[in-house]
């Protein structure tokens, strides 16, 4: 099987056009960081009669996950370099519903940059008590628990992100943002992934990070938050009617062959 590591922010997965009979297995194995390609999981990209194209997301431990910031601005630039299509203006379908991405080019003709309309923020509680921590619920299509902080870089991602993720109020497991507000228009965000554990960055996880904050009135609506990733910062705003869009780099590490 041919794949194609990619990373947003130092969020990587490996990148397969196709989709294979075992997809779960696939991405346990070959997301192994010593016996592995080494990832945060596995992005499949399909045709699609619905939009341009479909993507299937599965995280390191297997598990199918709705919708993935960072991969979303991957396969852009993957279906646009490898020439499946000439369109800078796209429509991705995902198990979150179809999402719509500009591409940016540079002078070489290959995309660096990538502009998501990540569709509604839900905000499914903004004062949720989990594990004796109060944070606000939010939906991008996949499930988030934001916890404001004073100190990100202090906060115990590693320890309390795994409690919380398997908190008996979030049946379906939840991704967890430790975000700390640097002024008003800039977030540090710190992140426990469902089925990857800390990784470099998370762009729902940023766009939630954002929609939590204006639900709070800690940064404005309408305008441009940088969020500050542990791999680099991404650009998010939400409307007042609670759109989301996101900008942000997306990058090639190298190709690969599996030997089966
Ligand atoms: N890294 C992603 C999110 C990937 C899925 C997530 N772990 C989940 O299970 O919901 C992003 O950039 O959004």
């Amino acid at each position: 099987m041919h794949f194609t590591k990619m990373h947003g922010l130092g969020n990587d997965y490996l990148y397969v056009y196709g989709f294979p009979v075992d997809p779960e297995e696939r991405s346990i194995k070959l997301s192994e960081r010593h016996f592995g390609a080494g990832s945060d999981g596995m992005i499949y990209i399909m045709p699609s009669l619905k939009a341009d194209f479909e993507m299937r997301i599965f995280n390191a431990d297997g598990s199918e996950a709705m919708m993935c910031g960072n991969g979303i601005r991957c396969v852009g630039k993957y279906v646009y370099d490898k020439g499946y299509t000439k369109k800078k203006e796209l429509d991705i379908d995902t198990k979150s519903g179809i999402k719509h991405l500009s591409l940016h080019t540079n002078a070489q003709n290959k995309v660096d940059l990538v502009t998501v309309d990540m569709g509604e923020r839900e905000i499914l509680d903004p004062a949720l008590e989990a594990e004796g921590h109060t944070g606000t619920y939010v939906s991008m299509g996949n499930p988030h628990f934001v916890l404001f902080t004073e100190d990100a870089e202090a906060a115990p991602v590693d320890t309390l992100g795994p409690v919380l993720e398997c908190a008996p109020q979030f049946p379906d497991r939840a991704n967890i943002e430790f975000v700390q507000v640097v002024d008003e228009h800039t977030l540090r965000m710190r992140v426990w992934e469902r089925g990857s554990g800390i990784t470099m960055a998370c762009g729902t996880g940023a766009c939630a990070s954002v929609a939590a904050a204006a639900a709070h009135h800690l940064v404005p609506m309408n305008e441009r938050i940088e969020v500050k990733l542990d791999g680099g910062s991404l650009y998010i705003s939400v409307s007042d009617s609670g759109a989301v869009e996101m900008t942000g780099p997306a990058a090639v590490v190298y190709e690969g062959e599996t030997v089966e």
